[in-house]
């Protein structure tokens, strides 16, 4: 079997609200996915819907071949979940955390010292088994979380938006580990709102409102999924030019990118105009070029697209 996840045409209505709307993926084994989407796009809905924690309206899922709708209690065992609310006891110790979450999934007693062991070097935590979690920074409680979530070894790992709130080279280690988890073989389904996140993913799911826009890995959808240019300019007034730039024909859209802008145009724009246009509006121009689709860009240009329809 090559699919560790099988979901097909899921939908899941609250009342006459339509959550999720026939979202259809499946995941490699092995694969780290990445589902994408803002706030309220469903992401959620559809992890607890894999967890057999809801069910879904109409649509199908397998999970290692257990159907998420009547083989959930076998699903879960092969499960580990991580949300953003970490689920850690603060007022107990690390280690206590850890005993905690080897006895809800039942790890048998000979193994737990090892697996304590393993886990407390993987995310850093050794040296730290006795302080409170409530006194461990958020990247360490981050880590301790992963750490929880995978103490029975299971094979799929579930992770929503696991990096939201902690910083930078926390969040980097946080990823090294999921890198070494996929390399031992276990399947990784994690929601991201950082685009840098994404790009580390080996496939991606864009999810808007309950719909799927575009499945694929982040290479493809850099390359295939814009239908135009993208032109980064610096210039001295950045707001007024994207005012500006948003007015001229060829121009579909422009928006903040860094410290400059990125202007999606149609297909084989002329730098030329673009200049001449905004000098004649008397903004002046530090930086001008054609750069490569990032997948912010894709997701930009994916949104607006929805939005137009
Ligand atoms: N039990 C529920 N009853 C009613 N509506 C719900 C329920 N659960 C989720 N929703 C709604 O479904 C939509 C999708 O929510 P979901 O939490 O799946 O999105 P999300 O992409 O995970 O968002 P976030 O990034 O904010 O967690 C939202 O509009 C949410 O309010």
């Amino acid at each position: 079997m090559e699919n560790a996840i099988e979901i097909n045409n899921l939908t899941k209505r609250f009342c006459d609200f339509t959550a999720v709307n026939n979202v259809s993926f499946n995941v490699k084994k092995g694969d780290v996915y990445g589902f994408l989407g803002p706030n309220g796009s469903g992401k959620t809905t559809v992890i607890r819907m894999i967890m057999g924690l809801i069910t879904p309206t109409s649509g199908t899922g397998k999970v290692l071949g257990f159907d998420i709708s009547t083989e959930n209690e076998k699903i879960r065992s092969h499960i580990g979940y991580m949300s953003q609310k970490f689920s850690l006891y603060e007022d107990l110790t690390v280690e206590e955390n850890l005993d905690f979450y080897a006895g809800v999934y039942n790890v048998p007693k000979n193994k737990i010292k090892n697996k304590k062991k393993e886990i407390l070097e993987m995310a850093d935590l050794v040296g730290k088994e006795h302080m409170i979690t409530s006194n461990l920074s958020g990247g360490w409680k981050q880590r301790l979380a992963l750490g929880c979530s995978i103490i029975h070894d299971p094979d799929i790992l579930l992770l929503d938006e696991p990096t939201g709130g902690v910083d930078p080279i926390a969040r980097r280690q946080f990823w090294d580990i999921i890198y070494d988890l996929s390399k031992k073989g276990v399947t990784i389904l994690v929601t991201t709102h950082y685009m840098d996140e994404a790009g580390h993913c080996n496939f991606i799911g864009f999810l808007y409102y309950g719909n799927i826009l575009s499945l694929d890995t982040p290479n493809a959808m850099k390359e295939k999924v814009i239908d135009g240019e993208i032109v980064e300019i610096k210039v001295d007034d950045t707001l007024k030019s994207i005012e500006l730039l948003k007015t001229m024909e060829k121009v579909r859209d422009a928006s903040v990118y860094g410290a400059g802008i990125h202007v999606l145009t149609e297909p084989n724009m002329d730098l030329n105009e673009l200049k001449v246009f905004l000098l004649k509006n008397n903004v002046e121009i530090y930086n001008i070029k054609k750069v490569k689709p990032t997948l912010e860009d894709v997701f930009v240009f994916l949104v607006e697209k929805e939005n137009s329809k």
